[in-house]
């Protein structure tokens, strides 16, 4: 793709994808470029999205476009913590505007014009920007002067400006994060743009780049063309002599790791788990299942377009059978985040606070994806509703706004929902309708000595075991119905006896600590007289009777 250059230079400086708003922005100053404003408008227009969506660059690509000049202004510049200092400011930056029109001023972050220390708005600030406005559309007769304000906001609202200042505008422009169509057209425009060709399937990049705005992508390719640089051994380059760069995919997987990485610092977000298959004992059937709905849309995205519905997995089951731990190492070995969620944490008593939270939530994921949400005890988030009895109806919107959120799912490939229950039978039957948590699997206790045995195995795989130990001996000695939890309870306990034993031996003249605790067949011995299952007879029997119901 190197020497595929663009052929207008106008268009060069607009990221792909992000034409629309361009072109949206474009119809709005037109009309007064060309002075068909016959109702004496002002034009003013505001551009609101998350920070680095490309608000500066759509703006500066229209002034190229209507050979307007282009002054730009940060509005912090013009606080100063009086409102006589902003009029001040605000009059100079104007009449500078106006010396240089036709032009549009680009007034950059106005959700910070006019607050004073406190955050709160500054009535006289805006009162003076306001009549500034005025002047300066009354005073500028002969080219036109166009203000354009930027606004950050998250969600793409600019509910971050004072109203009475929103007001002033004639159009707001609402920038979105990209979707996959126009992620990939801009990492194919930032890539010209730097010069370098592209031997990668940028498609499949863009699906990887979930939740990434213009700036992570222009960070991206720069990152993709380090590790280039460093596959390539290119030490030093001159003009002239410039290195063919060629990105390949495994240059974009590194540079995918580093920014996720980096992401995942910056603002506390999931990571992929470190459990592996080995460590979990057993349960293959349950593996195998979650693996080939969690693969399926992963591998083959083109599904979802068809009308497949996606499905969440409800594991249920008694308590410590491995639910949890299942959920990781799926994660772990499609390498998909992991946002673990306890569904009592998100309960909030503040009116409206607790959707809010299932709200942030899935925001969180998604802007973390590909990734797991794992809700652990889901019977407290999504109880029947109309049954739980709380008086504002809290439960029920919860159980709304997930349902909401579930159903939002179809439109992604790339998150996925597993929950947790220990009591299926009181969670909200239209959870468990298809497209939502519709796959139910029980995990169950380990009731014969095959699968005891490869738990212990699992679980002691780290451990020093002495040569008289054999595992399957060891296990001859469990009782008959225990849980996962139970067998780790056992070689923690295990460990701990062996410890203390070395500590004793060492006390009465044992020559030095060993470099690691060797664990004997005794130790084991004596945790295994020391278990208490942690499941009844008549638990099992409860479980079993809703294992069968469900
Ligand atoms: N199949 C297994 N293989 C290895 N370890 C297991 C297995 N099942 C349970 N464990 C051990 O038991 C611990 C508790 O398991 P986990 O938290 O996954 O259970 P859970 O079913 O999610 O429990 P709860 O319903 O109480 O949330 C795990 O950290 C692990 O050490």
């Amino acid at each position: 793709m190197k020497g595929n250059n663009l052929t207008s230079p106008l268009l060069s400086t607009c990221p792909f994808g992000l034409d629309e708003y361009r072109d949206e922005l474009l119809a709005c100053i037109q009309p007064f470029v060309l002075r068909l404003n016959s109702f004496q408008l002002k034009p003013l227009f505001l551009l609101s999205g998350p920070r680095g969506v490309g608000k500066g660059d759509v703006i500066r690509n229209v002034a190229e476009r209507l050979g307007l000049n282009l002054f730009i202004v940060n509005s912090s510049e013009l606080q100063g913590g009086s409102a006589g200092y902003t009029e001040g400011k605000l009059k100079h930056v104007f009449t500078k505007a106006r010396k240089v029109a036709p032009c549009i001023i680009l007034l950059g972050n106005i959700e910070v014009l006019c607050r004073d220390k406190d955050g709160t708005e500054d009535t006289r600030a805006v009162s003076s920007f306001v009549s500034e406005v005025e002047k300066l559309f009354q005073e500028t007769k002969t080219f036109p002067v166009i203000l354009v304000a930027t606004c950050n906001s998250k969600n793409g609202c600019a509910s971050a400006v004072f109203p009475t200042l929103a007001r002033l505008f004639l159009h707001v422009i609402h920038m979105q994060s990209p979707d996959e169509l126009q992620r990939t057209a801009m990492l194919q425009w930032i890539s010209q743009k730097c010069g370098v060709s592209v031997n990668a399937d940028l498609s499949h990049v863009a699906a990887q780049t979930s939740g990434f705005i213009y700036a992570d992508l222009a960070a991206l390719v720069s990152h993709a063309v380090r590790n280039n640089f460093k596959r390539m051994k290119v030490t030093s380059c001159d003009e002239q002599n410039s290195p063919d760069v060629a990105l390949s995919n495994a240059d974009f997987e590194e540079a995918l790791d580093i920014m996720h990485a980096a992401y995942s610092e910056a603002i506390d977000a999931p990571k992929i788990p470190k459990v592996s298959w080995n460590d979990v004992g057993g349960l293959s059937d349950l593996k195998e299942e979650i693996m080939q709905t969690i693969m399926l849309p992963l591998q083959h995205p083109g599904l979802l377009a068809t009308g497949l519905k996606r499905s969440g997995i409800l594991l249920f089951g008694p308590p410590g059978t491995g639910k949890t731990l299942l959920a990781k190492a799926v994660a772990t070995e499609c390498s998909l985040n992991f946002l673990s969620v306890k569904g009592p944490e998100l309960l909030n008593m503040y009116v409206g606070q607790s959707e809010e939270n299932v709200r942030e939530v899935f925001s969180r994921a998604r802007a973390a994806s590909p990734c797991i949400i794992f809700f652990d005890e889901l019977d407290s988030l999504a109880p029947n509703r109309g049954k739980t009895g709380d008086s504002g109806g809290v439960m029920d919107r919860v159980v709304s706004q997930l349902l909401a959120e579930m159903d939002g799912l179809q439109e992604t490939s790339h998150l996925f929902v597993i929950g947790a229950t220990n009591r299926p039978d009181l969670i909200d039957p239209a959870l468990l309708r298809p497209g939502r948590f519709d796959k139910l699997l029980y995990v169950g206790i380990s009731e014969d000595k095959e699968s005891q045995l490869s738990i212990m195995v699992a679980l002691t795989r780290r451990f020093q075991l002495r040569s008289d130990v054999n595992l399957k001996d060891v296990v001859s000695l469990l009782p008959d119905k225990v849980t996962g939890a139970d067998l780790y309870s056992v070689c923690s306990h295990a460990w701990a006896i062996a410890l203390r034993t070395e500590i004793h031996n060492l006390m009465h003249g044992g020559s030095s600590m060993p470099s690691a605790v060797e664990v004997g067949v005794e130790d084991f011995r004596e945790a295994i007289i020391n278990l208490t299952p942690s499941i009844s007879e008549e638990d099992l029997a409860y479980f079993q009777k809703i294992r069968d119901k469900l």
